[in-house]
């Protein structure tokens, strides 16, 4: 009784000429074939079937000039319009979200025959007012196509299969086609007209995905008087979500927060109005800001694999492949300090089994407590005095703000790593033959754990500097000369005489696929700054649910 007592519609409609009992509710629209026999078939797929309101596309009567057509009394066609035969406009259509394989999303759609067409109406609108009650949808969306991203198909891909969808689902777009790099970044720091949208869509890569969050962070600081500069400062979250089509080579941040790399499946996230919080790490030297970063940061190896690979460009994606390559077989090995701020009071850890995933419980209570930290003053992190502080010889530091999995590294670099939960997970490799660090790197694809090893350890913390070498202060060379006085020495001599051919002093910062110029870095981790048109990469069950109606 509670449950029919929810209904706000139940009729007998037509499903490709079968009988249904079509019920809508305001979570569920749901069809059951109606079974004249009584034998029960418990593997005949269409006999029961349930889409959630939030997962309805559009609602949409027969169109009228599909008007039918019937043979005259002189055996001619003529034309029958609206209201002249008994069954015009009575069937409506509604289309939805399908889960496909490998979290992939489509646009399905059923017709439904009413009886007359004043309950057709009836079936119409009630689902379009349901439709109009979900306020998280967006109307207006500002999009950049970067026309040169990946292999230059982002205008065809949007042209093609995204435009379509949203103008099916009446979203009114405002694109702009890049005319050069940094062309997005700039237009959202100063001339775009940000009250009038409800989200910016990138169509490209990781790289444009960049110019967009620098933009629309920039802004929103501006806006809210903050300075940027400073990194002690808290930062005001963005209020306009964030849209992936991914177009680009890597496509990392869309991966990582749908689940594929699929133009539909985004387009269709936007479209239902998904939101992801996700955290953002902001990277200054000497107070002075140098960029944001959502999933990457390295140092080393990470680093020199990206110097070199811009160098090759013209070898495209297997430029990846052949500098990583180079770099593994080169065998860098780095000295600096790392000092980092411990996570506090955190749900989860580094080396949890559990990952990262739709509806995330971590990153939940994390986020509800980060918001909490932010607003306690007497929290200072600094005066807190839990600094620790790690000196040594590093072939890479790596901090993974998510998993940084991709289809190249389903695992990622972090498994385990969130979202957002105001954390980043700092790993330090230090330095060790190359067979270990071989043996490191291989784990990376299978299903051993690649923190479980000697030379590599792992932290969760919410800030962290690094300092070179070779920046220093005297006092602290003085202490590592305490540490390791001979060997220290030979290394130092070593560095101030490169033919010699010891590792070069220094590497260069890869911060999300850019190279970063300084290497002294101080990185803050911002929780939940920024939301994305997403819900993080769904589990199994929820997609095993949903392709199983009557488990509903
Ligand atoms: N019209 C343009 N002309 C040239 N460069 C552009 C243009 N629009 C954007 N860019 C720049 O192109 C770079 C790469 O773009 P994008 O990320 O879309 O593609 P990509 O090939 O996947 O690159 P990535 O390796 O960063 O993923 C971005 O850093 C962006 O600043």
């Amino acid at each position: 009784m509670d449950r029919l007592g929810r209904l706000l519609l139940l009729s007998e409609l037509r499903v490709r000429n079968a009988a249904y009992d079509v019920s809508l509710s305001r979570s569920l629209l749901s069809w059951k074939r109606r079974v004249s026999s009584p034998v029960y078939h418990p593997f005949r797929p269409s006999m029961c079937h349930s889409v959630p309101v939030s997962e309805i596309i559009s609602v949409r009567e027969e169109e009228e000039e599909n008007v039918s057509k019937q043979i005259d009394d002189e055996g001619s066609w003529k034309k029958i319009r609206e209201g002249e035969r008994k069954d015009c406009r009575q069937t409506f259509t509604v289309s939805y979200v399908e889960r496909c394989r490998q979290h992939r999303w489509r646009c399905a759609e059923v017709t439904f025959t009413c009886p007359d067409r004043v309950l057709c109406q009836s079936w119409v609108s009630s689902i379009r007012e349901q439709l109009a009650s979900i306020t998280s949808r967006p109307k207006h969306l500002l999009i950049y196509i970067n026309p040169y991203g990946g292999k230059r198909q982002g205008k065809r891909i949007y042209e093609q299969k995204v435009a379509p969808l949203f103008a099916h689902a009446g979203i009114l777009t405002h694109v702009i086609i890049t005319e050069h790099a940094n062309h997005a970044r700039d237009h959202l720091r100063t001339n775009a007209e940000l009250k009038k949208f409800d989200g910016v869509v990138c169509v490209g890569g990781d790289g444009m995905f960049s110019e967009i969050i620098h933009g629309l962070i920039w802004r929103t600081q501006i806006n809210s008087g903050i300075d940027v500069n400073c990194p002690d400062e808290t930062l005001t979250p963005c209020s306009l979500r964030i849209g992936i089509i991914p177009a680009g080579s890597t496509d990392c941040i869309c991966f990582a927060t749908v689940g594929t790399n699929d133009p539909v499946t985004s387009a269709l996230h936007i479209i239902v109005g998904d939101s992801q919080p996700m955290d953002v790490c902001s990277v200054h030297h000497n107070n002075s800001f140098l960029r944001y970063s959502v999933s990457l940061l390295g140092y080393g190896f990470y680093g020199d694999v990206l110097t070199d690979s811009e160098r090759k460009r013209w070898m495209g994606p297997a430029r990846y492949d052949f500098s990583g390559l180079k770099m593994f077989l080169t065998h860098n090995y780095y000295e600096g300090t790392v000092s980092y701020l411990p996570a506090k009071g955190i749900m989860g850890t580094p080396r949890d089994a559990a990952r990262c995933r739709t509806g995330c419980v971590v990153c939940q209570h994390n986020g509800q407590k980060a918001e909490k930290y932010e607003l306690d003053e007497t929290s200072d992190c600094e005066s807190d005095g839990e600094w620790r502080t790690i000196r040594g010889k590093f072939l890479a530091i790596n901090a993974a703000s998510m998993s940084c999995a991709c289809p190249r590294s389903p695992k990622g670099l972090s498994p385990a790593a969130h979202l957002a939960d105001g954390t980043t997970d700092l790993i330090l490799v230090r330095k060790c033959s190359r067979f270990n660090f071989l043996r490191h790197l291989l784990r990376h694809t299978n299903k051993d754990d690649q923190f479980d090893l000697n030379f590599v350890e792992v932290h969760r913390v919410v800030r962290f500097r690094f300092t070179p070498r070779h920046c220093q202060s005297d006092s602290d060379l003085e202490l590592d000369l305490l540490d390791n006085s001979k060997s220290q020495i030979f290394s130092q001599i070593c560095r101030d005489h490169p033919a010699c051919g010891c590792a070069p002093a220094y590497s260069s910062w890869n911060c999300d696929g850019d190279i970063l110029t300084h290497m002294a870095i101080d990185v803050r981790v911002h929780c939940q700054l920024i939301k994305l048109f997403a819900r993080g990469i769904e589990k199994p069950q929820v997609f095993e649910d949903l392709s199983n109606p009557c488990a509903l």
